[in-house]
């Protein structure tokens, strides 16, 4: 990857190595955990109900508990403990529905939580914010998917300014019906015009559903302008034999997680029988789609296959390896930071430690991300002044304009075909 080219990375050897260099002021190049902060983020895959902090879900439990004794949803501080992280895609899941759409089901209760989720990413330095959310009627307390989505984007409106901008995208739950796939479509058509609405995503389990009564949702989406994120192979076996094919027929810009797909890390499945596809690994590199990739949460929701034989995959065998020197743009987010307790700055910060990543390269990792979101031009225009300023403050060698950022990009672009077979 050219960025390398201006940065040669030290040869440590050890994760510890590194860790420690990272610290030491002998060698600059290397972020910090400040640096991480202050480094102007955008995150663009974050669960709106999964980003709910402990506390607030407590707040609202204490509160709903004033109004009703009676009401005998357990204390959050014993259904998710403070601290636990090592939820699986069994557990993670009906943690949502079990729990936390009992408790966040009013329109009070989900203004407090959005309120919440846009305060903690703006305090870690997010400058845009994409965040996500499944339309859900609560028949408890009269809400319907409208005024649920209305009562976000109020409170997202309330909230714009001048450091974080947000946005919103509505999600498709994998065990919709086609209908109710294509009433949030619906709804978001509705919404896009008011300028919060920019996308459809579709997520919930990944073991669960058949995409292809999508295609219609999707169709529709395409044809009125929404963004397209997927969330594509986060398990080995999908549901059908083609998902994977089906899912890039909705012409995504996005994928999120796209975990089991690169032939490299599949050795072990190759032996199996289950081999991947390198089909799919090669239209996602030639349609040069932007991979949105979770570190903390792949690894705690024991989402990696086990590259070097120690159980469950760790930090190191993050497929972030893989993405991050491809010409694919790669937008580090959070997932669920209420479930899996990483922020965004964390997140950079455990990539840069776990794979090397000088400033210069974290700095590029944004700037590059930014053609990927699904605000208009002149978002993406406002967001890349504001890195080139930012990286000269920080005397990155950013260049002197967007452009000279981008030869580094078309550089990279002709590496990218072979390392597909390199991988
Ligand atoms: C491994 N990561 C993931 N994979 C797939 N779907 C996920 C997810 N994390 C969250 N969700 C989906 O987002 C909902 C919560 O946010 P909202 O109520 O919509 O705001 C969950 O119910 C789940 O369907």
């Amino acid at each position: 990857m050219s960025t390398a080219h201006h940065h040669p990375r030290p040869e440590s050897t050890t994760l510890a190595d590194l860790i420690g260099s990272s610290r030491g002021s002998e060698t600059p190049d290397w972020p910090d955990e400040d640096f991480c902060k202050r480094l102007p983020k955008i995150e663009l895959h974050a669960h709106l109900t999964g980003s709910i902090r402990r506390e607030t879900l407590g707040e609202i439990w204490r509160k709903r508990k004033e109004q009703e004794p009676d009401f005998d949803l357990e204390d959050p501080l014993v259904a998710i403990p403070p601290g636990k992280v090592d939820f699986d895609l069994t557990t993670f899941f009906p943690l949502f529905s079990k729990y936390t759409y009992n408790l966040v089901n009013s329109e009070w209760s989900v203004e407090h939580a959005t309120r919440q989720v846009l305060c903690d990413f703006e305090s870690d330095g997010v400058v845009y914010l994409e965040l996500r959310t499944i339309p859900r009627a609560f028949d408890e307390t009269g809400l319907t998917k409208e005024k649920y989505i209305t009562t976000i984007l109020s409170t997202i409106d309330s909230f714009q300014s001048e450091t974080m901008r947000t946005k919103l995208i509505l999600a498709i739950d994998r065990q919709n019906t086609k209908e109710e796939a294509l009433d949030t479509v619906e709804l978001a058509i509705k919404y896009k015009s008011e300028g919060i609405v920019v996308g459809v995503d579709l997520c919930g389990n990944p073991a669960a559903g058949d995409v292809r009564i999508f295609r219609e949702a999707f169709k529709k989406a395409k044809q009125n302008d929404l963004g397209i994120t997927l969330h594509f192979a986060e398990i080995e076996r999908q549901p059908i034999k083609d998902e994977l094919d089906i899912l890039l027929s909705f012409e995504p810009q996005r994928l999120g997680h796209a975990i089991h797909i690169e032939r490299m890390m599949s050795s072990q499945s190759h032996r199996a029988g289950n081999h991947m596809d390198d089909r799919i690994l090669r239209e996602i590199r030639q349609r040069k789609l932007c991979i949105e990739l979770c570190l903390s949460c792949n690894v705690y929701a024991k989402m990696l296959p086990d590259r070097h034989g120690n159980g469950n995959g760790s930090f190191q065998d993050h497929h972030f390896k893989y993405w991050w020197k491809t010409d694919c743009p790669v937008a580090l987010g959070t997932d669920d930071v209420g479930v899996f307790l990483s922020d965004l700055s964390n997140e950079y910060y455990l990539a840069s430690t776990h794979f090397r990543v000088n400033k210069y390269e974290l700095w590029h990792l944004v700037f590059y991300s930014i053609d990927a979101i699904f605000a208009d031009q002149s978002e993406k225009d406002r967001l890349k002044s504001l890195l080139l300023a930012w990286g000269k403050e920080n005397n990155l060698d950013v260049g002197d304009d967007d452009e000279s950022v981008n030869e580094i990009i078309d550089h990279e672009d002709e590496e990218g075909e072979n390392s597909t077979e390199q991988a």
